[in-house]
């Protein structure tokens, strides 16, 4: 498959997957998370790769998750219950036998942040800044994207997290247990590149078992997000969740309240 918007380079040991679309923020469309998929099957499946890298062209964003320019009537366009397959790749990263490391270089946003849930650890550049923002665009990621969160955050501070929809620095991600490790934006590739030669030098087999070990207690997850997508689908039609998409768009306050059409709660 040749790549549009990733860049995807093997150099001893280390698969380094890059989401290249700086002018939209590292935003995905199904085309990236067609490729995207495609690199991630082939780094997990290639055993010269001990270690694998996510991040994001620039300085600006890592990802901020669906494209809205791309987010049409009812969905994204491309496969799956929202034309978006984004749950294929979460449960991908999840199931390679690798560790993955999100390299966090900038905005890690939305569906951003949700890849950087769900990769194993997570480096940022001081300058990097994290959050949910499904509800002010009217969308969710209902799986992975809040129960994960959950698990690494705590129930008060994830659900903080995608209540208010605000902004946390790097540093406070640390010290939320969000992330790994901070670093500056200067040291950013060197210290990941640290990381990923002390993972080369342990057992493979070991780190596999130990993935699949550490998944395990969430793996239910998997069905919750399949479950939530197809709820999703049916938002994504409605009028109150294309406010949200068309109020991003036209860089204007969304007007919840005056789509807000469901029944008695
Ligand atoms: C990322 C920001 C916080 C940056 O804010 P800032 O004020 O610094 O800059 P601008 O807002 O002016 O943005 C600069 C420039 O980039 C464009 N842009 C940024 N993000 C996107 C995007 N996601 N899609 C398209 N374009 C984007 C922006 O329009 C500007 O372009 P100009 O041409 O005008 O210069 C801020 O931009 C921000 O908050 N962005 C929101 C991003 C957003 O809405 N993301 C989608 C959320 S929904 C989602 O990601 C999602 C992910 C999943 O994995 C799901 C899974 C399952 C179900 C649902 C999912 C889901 O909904």
């Amino acid at each position: 498959m040749s790549y549009q918007d990733i860049a995807f380079d093997r150099r001893q040991g280390v698969a380094e997957i890059r989401i290249n679309r700086p002018d939209k923020y590292n935003a995905f469309r199904a085309q990236t998370i067609e490729e995207l998929l495609d690199a991630f099957k082939q780094a997990g499946a290639d055993r010269s790769v001990g270690v694998i890298v996510l991040t994001g062209t620039g300085d600006k964003a890592f990802c901020t998750g669906g494209d809205q320019s791309s987010h049409g009537q009812g969905g994204y366009g491309g496969r799956g219950a929202i034309g978006l397959p984004v749950d294929e790749l979460q449960g991908l990263i999840r199931d390679t036998p690798k560790p993955v490391i999100a390299k966090v270089n900038g905005y890690a946003i939305g569906g951003g942040n949700v890849l950087v849930t769900v990769c194993d650890l997570a480096i940022a550049a001081e300058h990097a800044q994290f959050g949910q923002v499904g509800p002010k665009v009217g969308s969710v990621d209902p799986g992975f994207g809040t129960a994960l969160l959950a698990r690494g955050l705590g129930e008060k501070r994830a659900r903080e997290v995608w209540f208010l929809c605000r902004r946390y620095s790097a540093a406070q991600a640390l010290a939320w247990g969000w992330i790994n490790a901070v670093v500056s934006k200067e040291d950013l590739d060197a210290e990941v590149q640290r990381w990923c030669d002390e993972i080369l030098g342990l057992s493979p087999t070991a780190l596999a078992i130990a993935k699949r070990s550490f998944n395990i207690d969430t793996e239910q997850l998997r069905a919750v997000s399949s479950m939530g997508f197809e709820a999703l689908a049916l938002f994504y039609e409605s009028a109150e969740s294309r406010e949200g998409v068309e109020a991003f768009l036209n860089k204007r306050k969304p007007d919840f309240r005056s789509h807000y059409q469901r029944r008695t709660p």
